[in-house]
């Protein structure tokens, strides 16, 4: 890959941070296993808003898959379809939805609220129409982050020929994707206004943020930290899932990513209270090595560590997970 695209997959904000910090919070966290629980044969099967998944593992929403291999989002697609999950696709995806619904699925589609409603409600409707099942609204970016690494090298476009598909207008121009920093709480009721679908904010992090979202009837959650790509100095998303897990209440399913690289990093963040986890740049670097079937191989194996995991810990079903199998590391 273009070691210039390659770093705007890897990199974080800021000093990076949040980036590392979002790994070095796994490694504080020890599992504390149960025996003789006659696990069996596990049972890794998840259900959100009513669909069955093979697995709690789901593809995070990340953006250009075009930079990293000709197959694009609707490689990905492809990929998570075979594993049995979900894959949430970027607004900044750079291909058609609907050319990554006929690829794959299920799909939810991720949203960054423009300052145009009426453009907004149409992208939302698009993304309806070609099969979306769910609306990620990523509530983390009211101004873009500063990536150092593509400041330095100078990423501030796409390559001649490739441009965010889903940004089309009715005159077929391509419009930017803003950023805007006046949304409020009132931009989660309107979107209700225009789509039944099931509404999740993404790069929650903080436990009041998690009950307001309870209160103001959005459907899910992701922790997230972007990341590391937005607020450097921001909370490891496994360090801030507990106290929103709590918060929450089971009232509605909580996700989270960030940093989850291993089967056993998923066990701690079900133990910690979430119903499903993302993994964002695991799938972009098996889909830039080898597209699709990589894709589907590394949400393989990724699910075969936590079965593993699970058989160890003494659990049989993701429900079995619960907070007293982890420990901070002394
Ligand atoms: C290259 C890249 C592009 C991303 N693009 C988006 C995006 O378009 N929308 C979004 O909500 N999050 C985006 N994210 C954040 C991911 O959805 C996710 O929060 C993050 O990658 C999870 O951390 P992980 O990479 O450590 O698994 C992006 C992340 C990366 C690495
Ligand atoms: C305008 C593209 C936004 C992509 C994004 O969210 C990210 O790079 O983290």
């Amino acid at each position: 890959m273009n070691p210039v695209h390659a770093d705007f997959f890897a990199g974080g904000a800021g000093a990076e941070r949040t980036l590392r910090g979002n790994l070095a919070a796994f490694d504080r966290l020890r599992i504390v296993p149960r025996v003789l629980r006659a696990t069996g044969d596990r049972d890794l099967r998840t259900t959100l808003f009513g669909a069955g998944l093979a697995t709690p593992i789901l593809v995070a929403p990340t953006a250009f898959h075009l930079l990293a291999h000709p197959g694009g989002e609707a490689a990905t697609a492809q990929g998570a379809a075979a594993a049995g999950t979900v894959m949430v696709v970027s607004m900044a995806a750079t291909q058609p939805v609907e050319v990554i619904a006929r690829a794959g699925g299920p799909l939810w589609f991720q949203l960054y609220p423009q300052p145009d409603p009426g453009f907004t409600a149409s992208v939302v409707k698009r993304a309806e129409a070609a099969g979306c099942r769910a609306l990620v609204v990523t509530v983390d970016s009211p101004v873009f982050g500063r990536r150092e690494r593509d400041l330095r090298n100078g990423f501030t476009e796409l390559p001649a020929g490739l441009v965010c598909e889903n940004m089309r207008d009715d005159t077929g121009r391509v419009r930017d994707i803003a950023m805007d920093a006046t949304a409020g709480w009132d931009r989660i009721g309107w979107l209700r206004t225009v789509t039944g679908l099931p509404i999740l904010l993404k790069g929650v992090l903080h436990p009041a943020d998690a009950r307001l979202a309870v209160e103001h009837g959005v459907d899910g959650l992701i922790v997230s930290n972007h990341g590391g790509r937005q607020l450097d100095g921001a909370i490891a998303t496994i360090d801030a899932l507990p106290a929103v897990a709590e918060a929450v209440a089971k009232r509605i399913p909580v996700l989270v990513d960030g940093g989850i690289r291993r089967g056993t990093d998923v066990l701690i963040a079900l133990a910690r209270g979430a119903d499903a986890v993302l993994v964002g740049r695991p799938v972009l670097d098996a889909l830039a090595a080898g597209g699709a079937t990589a894709v589907r191989d590394r949400l393989r194996e990724l699910t075969a560590e936590l079965d593993h995991a699970m058989a160890l810990a003494g659990a049989r079903r993701p429900d079995d997970l619960t907070p007293d199998l982890v420990a901070v590391a002394g």
